[in-house]
């Protein structure tokens, strides 16, 4: 079997994926995370691989940047490929002064006016949540790793650069502390399709202040988030 999008047979994929947006943050930690890393999709170089994280067995897939891309992509792992648990590992923008570049966030809920959920399913629900087991899950593996992660409500938005800051201005009044792109889409898919989605996001850039992570630190520096949700997976 395959998609139109991945190449993977059944079985050739974990039931835990872990899913950066950049393919190459899912190869960097295949290479560097994972026992004997096997790639199983190269599709419009979205790549996946499967290999074992402390004996066993555990997927790491990029899922591209927004929710069309990352809605196909969850989608099949979860209805093809019998996928059970999706952790998106991504990198995230702070609006507010107490989020610091490299801090790592754990979305409690995901708020977007994008229409996925509407078209997907009809649900009008502008909020969507992920798996409460699998976020008390990542909060376990954070503290026995002694690292800090910070609950937060996450900002899905449809557009990278807006024209002026009423978006961001909106966000914010529905309690939103950052911004990326696909987790309102992959808390969703999660819920319709019975399965389970958490996120963790490094934070990238800020709103609030001037510095800014490189795209070679976006891929390869983000190793705290990337241990956390390893543990998660595992257990
Ligand atoms: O680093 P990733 O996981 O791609 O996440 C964030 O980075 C991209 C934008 O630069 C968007 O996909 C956003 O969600
Ligand atoms: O979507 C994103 C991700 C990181 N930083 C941003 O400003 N936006």
């Amino acid at each position: 079997m395959s998609t139109p999008h991945n190449q993977a047979q059944k079985g050739e994929v974990a039931k835990v994926v872990l899913m950066p947006g950049d393919p190459l943050r899912a190869k960097y930690i295949a290479e560097n995370f994972l026992e004997n890393p096997v790639c199983f999709n190269t599709i419009r170089n979205m790549f996946g691989y499967t290999g074992y994280y402390k004996g066993k067995k555990v997927s790491v897939m990029g899922s591209g940047m927004g929710m069309p891309s990352i809605g196909i992509y969850s989608y099949e792992l979860y209805s093809q490929y019998d996928v059970d648990t999706i952790i998106r590992i991504g990198s995230a923008g702070g609006y507010t002064p107490d989020l610091k570049l490299f801090d790592v966030t754990l979305i409690e809920s995901a708020y977007s006016r994008s229409s996925f959920a509407q078209v997907q399913s009809n649900d009008p629900d502008d909020i969507q949540y992920p798996d409460e087991e699998l976020c008390q899950t990542i909060k376990d593996c954070a503290s026995n790793l002694n690292l800090s992660i910070k609950p937060i409500r996450i900002h899905s938005s449809d557009v990278f650069y807006c024209q002026d800051d009423s978006c961001t201005k909106d966000a914010m009044d529905h309690g939103c502390q950052a911004v990326e792109m696909e987790s309102f889409a992959l808390f969703h898919n999660a819920k319709v399709l019975h399965k389970k989605a958490a996120a963790i996001c490094t934070i990238s850039d800020s709103f609030a202040f001037e510095e800014i992570t490189t795209p070679q630190q976006r891929e390869q520096c983000f190793n705290d988030m990337m241990k956390i949700a390893l543990e998660a997976s595992i257990r």
